[in-house]
């Protein structure tokens, strides 16, 4: 099992690699959050670029080092886009982080996302009820666990998810980062809780998304799947904790937050506090 130490060190690497060489990892995203996903992609380091048509998709897979895929509001083209970027950034073997954002609903989102299951995510980052729904959706075996879904938002417990979690990142040799009051990192052998945040992460939209954005960023520069998903829920704790001691409602924190992301050192981020454990 990785040392904490060793993993802290891979996570400050990573976010230093970030601010040093200004990584480009383009989107495609849904049109919700958009703004605030590429703006927090920049305060960390990187530089966004969204698309929408499957030319570009592939086009972008190559000319980025990572790439973000979030199926929160599709369009009749994402048929197409997505199913030739996914095919493209796996031909090219780079890595990429996918958020099932309401995994459940319609038709083309769920063939969609089973059709991910071939290309294997490099990191895959939802809410409790997404990563559960996830497994299930892709018959994993010892996930365990029924989904109770709700549209964009969790119902359920980060715990409740772990089974689900590391199974996924079993399949994939991946990563997996879950989402809520404490963070759920794994690769399949370990698990990282990491904790911070704010309620205000709640109250505003784009905070699970933008979490994804950040995960690809930090893919572009870490030597691993779990150190990169790592970086970025620290990250996120850290400055979600930050900015709340600032501020007294939403509108206010969602600003402040940006600011704290800005500011956070690579040493800040791997010092974020977190528990090791075995998977
Ligand atoms: N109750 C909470 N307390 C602190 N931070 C939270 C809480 N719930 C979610 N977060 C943080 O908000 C971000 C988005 O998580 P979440 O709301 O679960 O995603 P989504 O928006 O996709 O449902 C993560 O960084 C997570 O740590
Ligand atoms: C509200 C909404 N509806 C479709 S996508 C979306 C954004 C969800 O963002 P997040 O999961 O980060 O809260
Ligand atoms: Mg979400």
């Amino acid at each position: 099992m990785i040392e904490k130490a060793e993993l802290q060190d891979l996570v400050r690497d990573a976010a230093a690699c970030v601010r040093a060489t200004n990584p480009m990892a383009p989107s495609i995203t849904n049109t919700v959050t958009i703004n605030f996903v590429a703006n927090a992609q920049i305060a960390v380091g990187g530089s966004a670029a969204m698309v929408y048509l499957p030319d570009e998709g592939e086009a972008m897979a190559a000319a980025g080092p990572a790439m973000y895929i979030n199926v929160g509001t599709l369009l009749p083209i994402y048929e197409e886009t997505l199913p030739r970027t996914a095919a493209r950034l796996a031909e090219l073997g780079k890595p990429w982080v996918l958020d099932p954002v309401a995994v459940g609903i319609g038709e083309m989102r769920t063939k969609l996302l089973a059709g991910f299951k071939e290309q294997k995510p490099t990191i895959i980052r939802g809410n409790a009820s997404e990563v559960i729904a996830l497994a299930d959706l892709w018959g994993l075996e010892g996930a365990g666990g029924e989904s109770t879904v709700r549209g964009v938002d969790s119902t359920q417990g980060v715990d409740e998810a772990r089974a689900a979690a590391v199974a996924i990142a079993r399949y994939t040799g991946g990563a997996v980062a879950v989402s809520g009051e404490v963070d759920l990192v794994t690769d399949g052998e370990v698990v990282a809780l990491s904790h911070g945040g704010s309620q205000f992460m709640t109250q505003i939209t784009g905070s699970g998304c933008s979490l994804g954005g950040v995960c690809a960023v930090y893919a572009a520069c870490a030597k691993t799947p779990l150190a990169a998903a790592l970086a970025a829920v620290n990250v996120y704790n850290l400055a979600g904790a930050r900015a709340e001691a600032k501020v007294k409602a939403p509108g206010s924190f969602q600003a402040a937050f940006l600011d704290e992301l800005y500011l956070a050192t690579p040493e800040d981020i791997a010092a974020n506090p977190f528990d090791l454990e075995e998977a």
